[in-house]
C-alpha cells in the first residue's frame, strides 16, 4: 500500500514537532509547507536526515507553494501566530483569520479529500472559519485542544496521585478557552470517577479544585513560562492522536473541536465534545450525561466560542 501523504501547513515550533513525529512513526510522507522561504525546506532535509539514524523510509519535502500539497490524506494547520505573555487566544483572531483564508483556499484547491486538523488559535472559531473558507465537509474538518486539554488534566492528576497516566482517563468539554469544562464526574483515576477517587483519599477535594483550575489556564501556564510562543511538544502529539485514528481507521474516541448538530443542546458551531474519528472523519459525537452545573458551565464556554465567531464575522463580511 501506498504511504499516506501528510501536509503540515505550518512549519513552526508545532509544525516540526509534527514532521519529527510523523517521521519517527513512519505516519506517512511529509509535506511541510510556510510562507517562510527556507524554514520547511531546512526543517524538511534536517529530519530526513535524521531517518538514516532511527531507520523509518519516509520523504519529508519543504514547499511554500500550495501545489506541493496536492492529494494529502491529512492536513495539520498550525499557520498562524500563537500568543506571548499578556495576550489572550483571542487577541489572535486579527492575524490568524487571515492566515485561515489563505489556507483554506489552498486546500480546498489542492487537497479537497484530506482529513484536515485545525490547532491555531483562538481554536474554536478558527476551525469554524477554516471549515467555511474551505467549503469541505464539516466531518472531515475537526479542531485540536481537548486532546491537549484533557492530557494536561490527566497528567496533573497522575502528578498529584502517583497513578500511572496509563490509568488515567481524563475528559473535558466547551471551546478551548480558560472556561473549558474539565468533567470531574466522567473523569476516572483506576476506573473511579473523580467524587469517587476523592472519598478513596487519592487527593484531596481541594487538590481537585486546584488541578481543575490549573487544567483551564494550562495554555497560559507555558506561555508565561516559555516568554516567546506556547506550548508545542504535547500538542503535537495530540494532533498525532487524531490524525492516527483517521489514517488507521482506530474509531478513537478523543475530545475534539467538531461541528455539532443538536448535540449537547448546542447546533451550527465548532465546539469540545468528545468524537469518534475513523476513516470517514467524524463518525460520531458522544454524548455525557451533563447535570445542572456542568450545563452551566459548558453554555459559558459555548457563549465565548459564539462571541468569537461573531468577531470573526464582523472583521470578514464573507463569513456571515
Ligand atoms: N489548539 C491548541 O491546543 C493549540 C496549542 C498550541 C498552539 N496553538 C496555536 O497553534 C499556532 C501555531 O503555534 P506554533 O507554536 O507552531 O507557532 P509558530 O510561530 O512557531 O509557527 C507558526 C508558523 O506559521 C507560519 N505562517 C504564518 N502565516 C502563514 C500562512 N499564511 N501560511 C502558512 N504558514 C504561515 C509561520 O511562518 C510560522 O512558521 C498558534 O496560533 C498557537 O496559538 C494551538
Ligand atoms: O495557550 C496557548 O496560547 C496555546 C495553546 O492553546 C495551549 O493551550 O497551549
Amino acid at each position: 500500500m501506498a504511504r499516506a501523504k501528510i501536509a503540515l501547513i505550518g512549519a513552526g515550533m508545532i509544525g516540526g514537532t509534527l514532521a519529527h513525529i510523523c517521521a519517527r512513526e513512519a505516519l506517512g510522507d511529509v509535506i511541510l509547507f510556510d510562507i517562510a522561504e527556507g524554514t520547511p525546506q531546512g526543517k524538511g532535509l534536517d529530519i530526513a536526515e535524521a531517518t538514516a539514524v532511527f531507520g523509518q523510509d519516509v520523504a519529508l519535502k519543504g514547499a511554500n507553494d500550495y501545489a506541493d500539497i496536492a492529494g494529502a490524506d491529512v492536513c495539520i494547520v498550525t499557520a498562524g501566530v500563537p500568543r506571548k505573555p499578556g495576550m489572550s487566544r483571542d487577541d489572535l483572531i486579527g492575524i490568524n483569520l487571515k492566515v485561515m483564508k489563505a489556507v483554506g483556499e489552498g486546500i480546498a484547491k489542492h487537497a479537497p479529500e484530506a482529513f484536515v486538523i485545525c490547532i491555531t488559535n483562538p481554536l474554536d472559531a478558527m476551525v469554524w472559519a477554516l471549515q467555511k473558507f474551505s467549503g469541505l465537509p464539516k466531518e472531515k474538518v475537526v479542531g485540536m485542544a481537548g486532546v491537549l486539554d484533557s492530557a494536561r488534566f490527566a497528567y496533573f492528576l497522575a502528578e498529584k496521585t502517583g497513578v500511572s497516566v496509563q490509568d488515567i482517563h481524563a475528559w473535558t468539554l466547551g471551546g478551548h478557552g480558560d472556561d473549558m469544562v474539565p468533567m470531574v464526574r466522567h473523569s476516572t483515576i483506576g476506573g473511579l470517577p473523580l467524587p469517587d477517587a476523592v472519598k478513596a483519599g487519592f487527593l484531596s477535594q481541594a487538590d481537585l479544585d486546584a488541578i481543575v483550575e490549573r487544567t483551564r489556564k494550562g495554555g497560559g501556564e507555558i506561555v508565561a513560562l516559555l516568554k516567546t510562543g506556547s506550548a508545542f511538544y504535547a500538542p503535537a502529539e495530540s494532533a498525532i492522536a487524531m490524525a492516527k485514528s483517521y489514517l488507521l481507521d482506530q474509531k478513537r474516541v478523543l475530545p475534539c473541536a467538531v461541528w455539532v448538530s443538536g448535540e449537547y443542546g448546542l447546533s451550527d458551531l465548532y465546539v469540545g465534545v468528545p468524537a469518534l474519528i475513523g476513516a470517514s472523519g467524524v463518525e460520531k459525537v458522544v454524548e455525557f450525561t451533563t447535570d445542572e452545573s456542568e450545563k452551566a458551565m459548558l453554555a459559558k464556554s459555548v457563549d465565548s466560542v459564539k462571541g468569537l465567531i461573531e468577531a470573526c464575522k464582523q472583521q470578514d463580511p464573507s463569513l456571515a
